[in-house]
């Protein structure tokens, strides 16, 4: 209670010290280490949201004292402390006052105030842009006026209000909401084409995508204690659609396309989950005796990827958040620290194998879906890979590990994956069958309805018989003709038995299998409190199932995130709907607890949440990937889920049409210039990637470019983000060039006329149209790995280039020296070595090679080498077993040379040649013989 005092100027002094009182306290707190859980600033008025720029100028602030005024500075504006002397609006063109500046010393601290909603309220808060000596203050300033230029006028006039308690400047708030940009602007009109307001300056709204974090306890304790700030993540500030899905309480779909936050979103709810676990767990413990274990009191949160890199994405990630709040300290860990952790944490033999006794900090779990699989099967029964003699070769106690070596090794080799089985599978069937019939449609036919749809899940023997699969196909409105569908299924039954006369399997017979063990013996193991499942689109209807048997909490527990857009998983057919309503049927219902089917049941339950704000990029490019999902919502209306347009507050450049001056060899002279051929040094750089369509194309490029540029197939590239993009000969080496004609019809029914109007098209069967299909999805994931800019380079001309160009999304470019020299932006080492890691976590070596090549890093460079050669070898080791030893061989000899010895070691053991084996390294031999040396290496 405010003490009565004789004068108003004597109360405002008190009141005014014990203000100040308390920010010295706040600040005292970090004198030692942090006491982690202290949620800062009880009595704080303000929300403060710091930069990305901010963390990192102020980490180059020259001394602890003068980090320290800047962080009382921040105290005191967040207490609602104002300077009264000094002049703090900076005055600009559009931001009306809203921009501020406070002194310190010789650097000023640039902020601004917004308003953000936070539990239904519109909130003023100050946001924090950077700090800086006065001479750059301008040139922040012209940024920041040209993105309020986008502002709305209630959203400044609301900013600019004021509000006080005595002398202290307190936020506002509204419980209406406030339009943020102008409706006319075209971070608003998302998708929609506006030809005549297109910035080509792409780099002055980079701001619009900065991440802001909230001032905590252990963000100041971070930025004092002077760690590098690589090894933390703070929980960001997320936008409004975010913060809903993170608060909705049900079981949900999240659609989102590529890059609008939908990782984000479930990292961000499971970790939510685990404070609020962690804070319930403190207070119980805090008014009650017990004294139950840790063990007893986990909370069991489960997140699965079919990607891998994903996967050690998300668990780097959720380890660093926890970090953020632990308060550890991190100035001991070094950078090298994630590479050390590829090579030697995973190879930890101490991660569980089954789901049974899972000791509580390995949770949460962080599984790829595979590893989910093969838990899944050592936890029950019999195990699957026991009706493979050579599986069954292992010892029977080491069998129910899934790091046997044995085991490993069979798994890695006996799998029929999309690569096999064209490569494998196909050229020996009988070609009456095959003929006309394309590879990747029969697999996906195989693989997603006959092996592994919802049906296929209730019918005898887990696969659907002929007669069941036609009349579904006709209900599920297939593309396919009957005829089609009857020589499809005559494969299917040549393959199985193909299949099982070599010995082999595929990931549906493996999933079959755990399903009837599941519906057989019950799940009676961990069971999950929450599970989260990512890039949903990856699997089947059947493998979505099994995660019924390890959560039962339905009306909660669940959290699905995918895109159909990016369904390009050789063998996976998906839509959202349907996962909703495999939901339903059966999760939900099958447990009994809804009684009914209704629809307001249904909604009750959950629902299908959209993201459509894009962080990633800019309007430009996402101008250009929406007009690929309109051709997919045109021809393929079946095969994609309909969201609004996504949305970018950023207005960047145009993708470029790159054009050839001449017609001599195109790709030698661009990589002549491009990539400094001759001159042998790096300049494309770690950040920039070349696109193409398959292997046979990237390696007629690496031919060409050597190390000088990262080259990807789109299917590797999924999942990653580059600054800049360059796709390369995707139309000219499309296996559908004629069915890119369809886009002149189309055209004409958008009124832009095409050069081919006239021309009589052909009718082009089914099952060619559905590998347009593909080719878009293939064409979306492409254009959507770049952040800033995207390039086009075709060697043939196509009707999609034509409708880009027709609809001004596209800017046409000659290749000349100029502008190619424009396109290079050379990398540092550490930006390579950064690269590097991160292909090592998606075991693509051969690029990760090349980065550690260009990080001028001779070992890692080494073992990526040994590490390519070893899966070379087991690419090989059916179609060419001698190849294939050699190349394991010589992996042998480069792990060896550089002190790999349990790598050597088990390449030499793979080889029969005990005798080398047991040269090397004896006290690690002993675990490599029965455990495989990295688990989530090779079968991740
Ligand atoms: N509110 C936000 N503010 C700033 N950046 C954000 C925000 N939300 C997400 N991001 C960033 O946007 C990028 C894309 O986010 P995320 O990976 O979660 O999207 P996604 O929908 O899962 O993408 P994809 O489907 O391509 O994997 C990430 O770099 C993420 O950190």
């Amino acid at each position: 209670m405010r003490q009565v005092s004789t004068s108003k100027k004597g109360v405002i002094h008190e009141d005014l010290a014990r203000v100040l009182a308390q920010v010295e306290a706040e600040l005292d707190k970090f004198k030692d280490l942090p006491d982690g859980d202290t949620i800062l600033f009880e009595k704080a008025k303000w929300k403060i949201l710091l930069s990305e720029n901010f963390r990192t100028s102020f980490k180059k602030l020259d001394s602890s004292e003068m980090k320290k005024l800047v962080l009382n500075l921040l105290l005191r504006l967040s207490f609602g402390l104002r300077p009264r002397k000094r002049k703090i609006d900076i005055v600009c063109e559009n931001s009306k006052q809203i921009l501020k500046h406070f002194r310190v010393r010789d650097v000023y601290v640039l902020c601004s105030i917004d308003i953000v909603k936070d539990s239904g309220l519109c909130n003023q808060v100050l946001k924090i842009w950077d700090i800086m000596p006065l001479v750059d203050v301008p040139v922040l300033v012209k940024r920041l006026d040209a993105i309020y230029a986008l502002h709305s006028e209630e959203y400044l006039s609301r900013c600019k209000e004021k509000s006080f308690e005595g002398f202290l400047e307190v936020p506002k708030s509204w419980d209406c909401d406030v339009a943020h940009y102008k409706s006319t602007t075209n971070a608003e009109t998302g998708g929609h084409h506006r030809g005549d307001a297109f910035s080509e300056n792409y780099s002055s709204d980079s701001l619009m995508l900065m991440k802001f974090y909230s001032l905590s306890s252990g963000i100041i304790w971070h930025l004092l204690s002077g760690c590098d700030g690589q090894e933390v993540d703070f929980p960001f500030e997320l936008s409004d659609q975010e913060k809903e899905i993170v608060q909705f309480g049900k079981s949900s779909f999240v659609l989102g396309r590529s890059g609008s936050g939908k990782t984000t979103v479930l990292v961000m709810k499971l970790f939510q989950r685990e404070q609020l676990h962690h804070i319930a767990l403190r207070g119980y413990h805090e008014q009650s005796d017990a004294v139950e274990t840790d063990e007893q009191n986990v909370l069991k949160q489960l997140f699965v990827t079919v990607n891998p890199r994903l996967c050690h994405f998300v668990k780097q990630n959720i380890s660093r958040l926890k970090r953020s709040t632990c308060g550890w300290n991190l100035s001991a860990e070094s950078c090298e620290f994630d590479l050390e952790e590829i090579d030697e944490t995973f190879l930890s033999s101490d991660f569980p194998d089954s789901f049974v006794d899972i000791p509580s900090s390995f949770f949460p779990l962080v599984l790829t879906f595979k590893k989910f699989l093969l838990m899944l099967d050592c936890t029950m029964g019999v195990s699957f890979f026991d009706r493979f003699p050579e599986a069954r070769a292992c010892q029977p106690e080491k069998r129910k590990n899934s790091k046997s070596l044995t085991l490993q090794t069979f798994i890695r080799t006996r799998e029929v994956n999309y690569e096999k089985f064209s490569s494998s599978y196909w050229p020996y069937m009988n070609v009456k069958l095959t003929k006309r019939v394309e590879p990747f449609l029969c697999f996906t036919e195989i693989t997603s309805h006959i092996k592994g749809g919802l049906l296929a899940l209730e019918a005898a023997g887990g696969h659907l018989s002929r007669e069941d699969y036609l009349s579904h196909s006709e209900r599920r409105l297939s593309y396919l003709t009957e005829q089609e569908r009857c020589r499809i299924y005559d494969i299917y039954l040549e393959y199985e038995k193909s299949k099982v006369k070599n010995g082999e399997f595929d990931l549906a017979d493996f999933v079959s299998d755990i399903h009837v063990r599941l519906r057989v013996e019950g799940y009676n193991f961990a069971e999950m409190d929450f599970v989260y499942i990512d890039e949903i689109q990856d699997l089947t209807m059947k493998q979505i199932a099994v995660f019924k048997h390890v959560c039962r909490n339905y009306e909660e527990g669940f959290l699905f995130a995918g895109d159909t857009a990016q369904a390009i998983s050789k063998g996976v057919e998906f839509r959202f709907k349907d996962i909703r309503s495999l939901f339903y049927k059966t999760f939900a219902m099958d447990s009994g607890r809804f009684g009914s089917t209704s629809t307001n049941t249904k909604r009750e339950i959950s629902d299908v949440l959209h993201l459509s704000q894009n962080f990633r990029t800019h309007a430009g490019v996402l101008r250009l990937a929406q007009s690929v999902i309109d051709l997919i919502y045109h021809f393929f209306p079946n095969s994609i889920d309909e969201l609004n347009p996504e949305t970018s507050h950023v207005n960047g450049v145009r993708p470029v049409l790159l054009k050839s001056v001449d017609n001599r060899s195109v790709f030698k002279s661009m990589s002549e210039v491009l990539f400094a051929g001759q001159k042998k040094s790096v300049e494309f750089g770690a950040e920039q990637v070349v696109l193409v369509r398959n292997e046979e194309v990237k390696n007629d490029v690496l031919g060409q470019v050597g190390c000088c540029a990262l080259v990807l197939t789109i299917l590797e590239c999924k999942g990653l983000e580059f600054e800049d993009v360059l796709l390369y000969n995707f139309f000219g080496s499309s296996p559908v060039v004629d069915q890119w004609e369809l886009l002149h019809g189309y055209m004409r029914t958008l009124n832009i006329s095409s050069p081919h109007d006239e021309c009589h098209f052909r009718h082009f069967s089914d099952e060619k149209l559905k590998l347009l299909c593909h080719e878009l999805k293939l064409l979306y994931v492409a254009i959507t790995r770049t952040r800033q800019r995207f390039w086009i380079f075709d060697e043939s001309w196509s009707p999609m280039l034509e409708l880009w160009k027709c609809k001004g999304i596209v800017q046409l470019q000659h290749l000349d020296n100029e502008f190619l020299a424009s396109m290079r932006v050379p990398s540092t080492p550490e930006a390579w070595k950064k690269r590097g890691r991160k292909f090592l976590h998606v075991q693509n070596y051969e690029m990760a090679r090349i980065c550690f090549k260009n990080a001028a890093e001779p070992y890692w460079e080494t073992y990526c080498q040994a590490s390519e050669l070893r899966a070379k070898a087991d690419r090989l080791r059916i179609l060419n077993p001698q190849i294939s030893q050699h190349h394991l061989f010589e992996a042998a000899e480069l792990f060896d040379s550089i002190g790999k010895d349990e790598s050597a070691a088990q390449c030499y053991f793979e080889l029969e040649e005990y005798k080398k084996a047991g040269r090397t390294n004896f006290s690690s031999l002993n675990l490599s013989l029965c455990i495989i040396h990295d688990f989530h290496l090779f079968y991740p």
